[in-house]
């Protein structure tokens, strides 16, 4: 039986994720859409400012209880959390939570995936090998088929921004020797794909950023668009994508070229975030396209240096939910 109950994964739980969970309970408890965290309750009841948590067994559930309590399927830390205190200690338990919430999307338990803020360092600490949980999620679905071109590709998206990202987490001096036609032409049809299965727009269009200043100034200041974005973009005209580019990144993001297309496809992490952050932090939401199952997060991250003080707002993370709520019934429409 289709649901629509999300699941939400607690992520660090000495960030604000479980603070803004319960927060996003607290907003959303009446009108929906309706989630049950993956974490430890005993967290959750702590840093949850006087919420009610109610332990469940599954999304059923869940859904039953959601309109009074903050539904949790518990997944215990085994060591004291301290908040703002990070500690590799807990990657086994944030990892599961992950696990468990891939689980549930994938078997169709739960509508979709949304992931509140881990923090990598305690992560790789404790030998985590994945980047981030974009990269995490792609291993963990990789055995089930995906019609189409797969991903994952990151997309952050806020207002009526969506841009996508070619390169991740890797150093800015790696970028323009990871850019390949393949991986741009990849990224190029996951997003399109995306933008119409995610997004419901017919007929995406999709612009794609040049890597240097002045798109390279004709080879003079740099030849990244000559020699790889130029072609990936004739590849994914020839193949039905309304791609155009590659365009100076600085006259991309002003309000009057993004109503010019659908998407935007960036070549690097801070090419693509800092314009979303910029135009709506508190409303910016991360995506990752192209997998078998729906995935939202927030914009931020794990905040340590406000976690537990009561102060941080749930409002990206708020917007993930919905967002995962939108894409999930997309999909199953
Ligand atoms: N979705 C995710 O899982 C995600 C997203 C971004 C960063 N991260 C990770 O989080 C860790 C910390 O990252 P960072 O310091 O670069 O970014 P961050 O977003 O955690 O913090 C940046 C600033 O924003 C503030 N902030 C963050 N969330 C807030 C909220 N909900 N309300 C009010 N203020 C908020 C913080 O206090 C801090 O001053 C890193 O390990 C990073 O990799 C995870
Ligand atoms: N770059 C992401 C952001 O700033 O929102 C963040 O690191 C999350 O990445 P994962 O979803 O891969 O954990």
């Amino acid at each position: 039986m289709k649901t629509d109950t999300l699941a939400l994964s607690v992520g660090d739980p000495a960030g604000v994720g479980p603070e803004i969970i319960a927060k996003a309970w607290a907003a959303l408890r009446e009108s929906g859409p309706v989630f049950m965290a993956v974490g430890d309750l005993q967290s959750l009841a702590a840093a949850g400012g006087g919420v009610k948590v109610r332990p469940v067994t599954g999304p059923a559930e869940a859904a039953q209880v959601f309109p009074e309590a903050l539904p949790v399927l518990d997944v215990p830390l085994q060591s004291p959390v301290v908040a703002g205190k990070p500690s590799s200690a807990h990657a086994p338990q944030i990892i599961r939570c992950i696990e468990t919430g891939v689980g549930l999307a994938l078997s169709g338990a739960v509508a979709g995936l949304v992931t509140a803020p881990i923090a990598k360092a305690p992560l790789y600490e404790a030998g985590f090998k994945f980047p981030g949980h974009t990269e995490f999620l792609a291993e963990l679905t990789a055995p089930v088929p995906f019609e189409g071109a797969r991903g994952p590709v990151m997309m952050l998206t806020a207002g009526d921004l969506r841009a996508t990202l070619v390169t991740i987490h890797q150093s800015v001096g790696s970028v323009p020797s990871s850019l390949s036609v393949p991986r741009i032409v990849e990224a190029g049809l996951v997003t399109a794909q995306a933008i119409k299965t995610d997004f419901g727009i017919a007929a995406p269009r999709l612009a794609v950023a040049a890597l240097n200043p002045h798109a390279g100034e004709g080879g003079a200041l740099g030849r990244e668009e000559i020699e790889t974005i130029i072609p990936a973009v004739e590849i994914l005209r020839a193949r039905g994508v309304d791609a155009r580019g590659p365009a100076p990144a600085d006259s991309l993001f002003h309000a009057d070229a993004r109503a010019t297309y659908d998407a935007v496809l960036c070549m690097y992490h801070d090419q693509a975030l800092i314009p979303v952050k910029m135009l709506d932090f508190w409303g910016g939401v991360n995506v990752t396209l192209g997998l078998p199952i729906v995935r939202t997060s927030p914009d931020h991250g794990t905040g340590f240096d406000i976690a537990g003080r009561g102060i941080a707002r749930p409002d990206s993370l708020i917007a993930a939910i919905r967002l995962a709520a939108e894409i999930a019934a997309r999909r199953n429409a």
